[in-house]
């Protein structure tokens, strides 16, 4: 009992050493450990690594880390948040295919409620965004991207909102908050095409804010937009974004089980199942 308390103790210890020779705070987001949370004393700027080698891909329980993370976020005041992973080049693969493929029923529900979960909060966040896109981002990986408010890619990546090309939609609240990112006429055509965009494309069209030589540079252009914030009042800020983001957000927050139900009804269809599943052996051949 001592000894396990003295090893308790030492871990602390080691670990709060070690954050405090970079002045950072660390913390897990919880049981599982999908999500890394690093946060700078200096700057209250916490910085967010999805880790769930090895391409990131939001399973459950990857999405329920993030889920408590952007809770624990919000409810100590945070300055500020920039996303990013652990790999050296997927940011997240989007939604884990293997979630939709066969699915379990009830597994399905939680998992379709716990992404609707981080959307809201991710989307509606009142502490300022950023993502660090170091690696490629495809479908949910953009999603998570777009609910930033800035996005800076590192060179010779792809990111967009590819569903069609799986044979799916892509759902409504992927869509809102693409079009909060680009044009009308540009998401439209970027959808239905299934369109992956090159970091270059990206910056052009809007997609991303600015280009990165590496996972660092992204990490400190994130944070240099995100200190610009210092010189605003952080209750005004929340406000305008949430007031800009308020009908996306509603809409979802309103018809919560219907999106659920769209969601099951279509990953239930022996076409959908047919296309996920030569989608994923597609994958294994590569
Ligand atoms: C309300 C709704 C109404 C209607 C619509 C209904 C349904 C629509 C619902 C949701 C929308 C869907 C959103 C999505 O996010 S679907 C996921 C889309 N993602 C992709 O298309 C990316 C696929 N992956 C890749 O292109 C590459 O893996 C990537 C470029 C990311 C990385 O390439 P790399 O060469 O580094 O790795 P790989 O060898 O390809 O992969 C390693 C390993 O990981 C597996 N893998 C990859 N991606 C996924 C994934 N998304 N889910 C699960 N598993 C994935 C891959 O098969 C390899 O496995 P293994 O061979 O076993 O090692």
């Amino acid at each position: 009992m001592i000894r396990n308390s003295i090893n308790l103790l030492t871990k602390k210890l080691i670990s709060s050493t070690s954050c405090q020779r970079t002045r950072m705070r660390c913390f897990s987001s919880g049981a599982t450990n999908l999500v890394d949370v690093n946060v700078n004393d200096k700057t209250g700027i916490a910085v967010v690594t999805l880790n769930r080698p090895p391409v990131n891909s939001l399973n459950l329980e990857l999405l329920t880390d993030l889920s408590k993370t952007l809770d624990e976020l919000e409810s100590n005041r945070s300055k500020g948040m920039i996303l990013t992973s652990s790999s050296k080049t997927v940011f997240s693969a989007g939604l884990d295919i293997l979630e939709m493929y066969n699915p379990e029923p009830e597994r399905s529900k939680a998992f379709w409620t716990a992404l609707q979960d981080v959307w809201l909060k991710l989307y509606g966040s009142p502490y300022p965004t950023a993502a660090a896109i170091n690696g490629h981002s495809p479908a949910g990986g953009c999603l998570l991207a777009i609910c930033c408010e800035y996005r800076v890619m590192v060179n010779d990546f792809t990111i967009g909102l590819n569903e069609t090309r799986l044979g799916i939609s892509a759902p409504s609240f992927f869509i809102s908050s693409f079009r909060n990112v680009l044009s009308t006429r540009e998401a439209e055509k970027a959808l239905t095409l299934g369109t992956m965009f090159s970091s270059d494309e990206a910056l052009k069209v809007g997609l991303v804010d600015e280009i990165a030589t590496d996972k660092a540079d992204s990490i400190n252009k994130c944070e240099n937009f995100l200190l610009e914030f210092k010189k605003v009042s952080s209750m005004a800020r929340a406000f305008t974004k949430q007031s800009l983001r308020k009908k996306d957000l509603e809409e979802l927050e309103n018809n919560r089980e219907q999106d659920l139900q769209l969601f099951l009804f279509a990953i239930n269809q022996p076409i959908v199942q047919k296309g996920l599943g030569a989608y994923i052996q597609s994958l294994k051949k590569k």
